[in-house]
């Protein structure tokens, strides 16, 4: 079953605040911009994902982003779960009876075959994916023609799980990798990051892109 995906993003300078100090202040808006590139990478990579629509605080200020192949939307009102509604009224309104599901943008080490059997565990019901350490979410599906319902923040898992999403159990490792912390990126550097995440630490590109 085919997906079109919201995720959103603050500006680059301001996102990711926890993860300031891993880089030089000055390489951290670079650094927020290479997590965003990657995931949106092996997201377009995806055969089972139609439209990706990245939600920005600022759209001039990750505009790069549109290279990968994705759509770019600026948000209307404030916080993430509306920048997640706004996303998904907008792709309601071309597919009304699609699916549409909400993604993280710092998942550096996604691979398109954890994505893909996300999806396909989904099989269409309402789910989620819940980060390594079973507190955040890091993709929400709708399921076909029903709203997003986005609850995203501290302990959404949680909250997705209330609202009736069945918790996705396969193992996912790649997808269940954000990066929120200095010892998130140890994590996913460990993994295998894609290349612009890489290139960030003179590195050469682990994943198979
Ligand atoms: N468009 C938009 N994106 C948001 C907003 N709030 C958070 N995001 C994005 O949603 C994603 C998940 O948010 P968090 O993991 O909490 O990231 P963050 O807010 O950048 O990180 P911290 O500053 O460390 O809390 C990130 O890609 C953020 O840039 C918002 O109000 N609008
Ligand atoms: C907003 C969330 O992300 P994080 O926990 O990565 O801040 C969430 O998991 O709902």
């Amino acid at each position: 079953m085919d997906v079109d995906l919201v995720v959103p993003m603050k500006h680059p300078r301001d996102g990711k605040s926890r993860l300031r100090g891993a880089v030089e202040a000055d390489r951290h808006p670079a650094l927020v911009l290479a997590l965003a590139a990657d995931t949106l990478a092996a997201v377009v990579a995806t055969a089972q994902v139609r439209r990706v629509l990245l939600v920005a605080a600022d759209p001039a200020a990750v505009a790069e982003l549109r290279d990968l192949g994705i759509e770019i939307v600026g948000e209307s009102g404030k916080g993430l779960n509306q920048a997640f509604r706004h996303g998904a009224e907008l792709l309601r309104k071309d597919d009304p009876g699609g699916v549409i599901g909400a993604l993280q943008a710092d998942l550096p080490a996604l691979r398109a075959g954890d994505l893909a059997a996300a999806l396909a565990e989904a099989a269409g019901r309402r789910a989620f994916v819940a980060d390594r350490q079973g507190t955040g979410t890091t993709l929400l599906l709708a399921a076909p023609g029903a709203p997003l319902d986005p609850r995203f923040g501290p302990g959404s898992a949680r909250a997705h799980q209330a609202s009736g999403a069945v918790a996705l159990r396969g193992e996912l490792p790649s997808l269940r990798s954000d990066v929120d912390t200095p010892e998130d990126l140890a994590h996913v550097r460990n993994l295998g990051v894609g290349k612009h995440t890489a290139a960030r630490f003179g590195e050469p590109c682990a994943t198979p892109g």
